[in-house]
């Protein structure tokens, strides 16, 4: 019997200035799987449309969003992929540029293996899958559950805590043609509710505007750059804006003043500007006075990306942003993008 079904997952961007590893947005960009499974024992078949096309992996041994599907299956007792798999990815997001490719093919794949293997996990059980393998919770759970979404990783016990820090190379080992001794072995399997989160409300009339930097730079990279420890100075900043902009994005009418300040950050920003040419500008120069319409601006995740804010005036707006990163030799696309909901699975 042949079974198939969709899997949707929008892009986010994480952070929104001082929400470092803790908010993030779902935005309307896709990830859409078309998946189906047949009778004929033969081995999974991936094809991609899209953005990463030509670079991402087409072994499903090798592939993210498989690896990850093939973590879930085996944890919950199924061996390998069903037979006669075969997923077309169509992808929006673009790669390494802070819109949270990395997320949503990691949510695709929980997803795809709990579909595949008929488990009916819940939705917290879904995030704990999913924080095994990526370990900041931001991305992936507005890409689950969709929306301004704000999360936490729970304390857990030593043994969890153990559980839950095995590294990544023991969550996806690289399975066959090159098994090893790992095919024997079973991998970890999550501590139970290891995220945790809370959807903040969200005034529709804010749209996202997406400035993308046409260079990739890799979230790890610009993990790496970011310091041990913080002055509590600083934090403290982070904090009181936080604080502020969790419910001033929900607000009608939004207040303009309020957002741009709540968006400013000083605990990885300043740190990634040395990977961003025009960073510093961008976000010192284009204001509410003299750019109406605009709430504020801050790095999209990891960066590249810029993300501004705003209620109207979006082409002058991305205009600007646009002529800062040119005057560095950087092009740059821009996109208006709404705060959509989570992932979905049709059948
Ligand atoms: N749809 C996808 N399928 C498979 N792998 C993906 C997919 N999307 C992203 N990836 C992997 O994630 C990498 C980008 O991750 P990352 O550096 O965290 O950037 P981003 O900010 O886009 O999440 C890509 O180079 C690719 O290896
Ligand atoms: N909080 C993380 C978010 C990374 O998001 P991505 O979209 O760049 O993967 C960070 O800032 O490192």
């Amino acid at each position: 019997m042949t079974n198939s079904f969709t899997i949707r997952v929008p892009a986010t961007s994480a952070n929104i200035g001082p929400g470092f590893d803790v908010v993030g947005l779902s935005l309307s960009l896709y990830l859409t799987l078309t998946v189906t499974t047949g009778e004929t024992p033969t081995l999974p078949v991936i094809t991609y449309s899209g953005e990463g096309a030509d670079e991402v992996p087409l072994d499903p041994y090798c592939n993210l969003m498989t690896r990850v599907a093939l973590y879930v299956l085996r944890c919950n007792g199924h061996r390998t992929f069903p037979p006669a798999l075969s997923i077309h990815c169509h992808n929006q997001i673009p790669f390494g540029r802070g819109l949270g490719s990395s997320g949503a093919a990691v949510i695709a794949g929980v997803l795809l293996g709990d579909s595949l293997g008929k488990l009916n996990l819940s939705r917290e059980r879904m995030l704990d899958f999913a924080l095994m393998v990526e370990r900041h919770p931001d991305n992936v759970t507005a890409a689950l559950v969709g929306g301004f979404v704000g999360s936490y990783l729970r304390e857990l016990d030593p043994q969890a805590t153990e559980a839950a820090q095995v590294p990544l190379s023991e969550v996806l080992p690289e399975y066959p043609p090159d098994a090893g001794e790992n095919w024997g072995l079973s991998p970890p399997v999550p501590p139970l509710g290891i995220g945790h989160y809370v959807r903040f409300k969200w005034n529709s009339s804010i749209k996202a505007v997406a400035i993308i930097p046409r260079f990739e730079l890799s979230t790890a990279k610009a993990r790496a750059v970011l310091p041990e420890s913080y002055s509590r100075k600083d934090l403290v900043f982070n904090m009181q804006r936080l604080a502020v902009l969790t419910t001033a994005l929900g607000q009608t009418p939004p207040d303009p003043e309020l957002i741009f300040e709540a968006m400013k950050d000083r605990v990885h920003q300043p740190y990634r500007k040395t990977l961003i040419p025009g960073l510093p500008a961008v976000t010192s120069l284009i204001t509410p006075a003299s750019h109406p319409g605009l709430l504020g601006i801050c790095l999209s995740g990891a960066g590249p990306t810029i993300l501004a804010l705003a209620t109207h005036n979006f082409d002058s707006i991305a205009g600007k942003i646009q002529e800062i990163f040119q005057q560095e030799q950087i092009e740059v696309d821009w996109k208006i993008l709404e705060v959509t909901g989570g992932s979905t699975v049709d059948s």
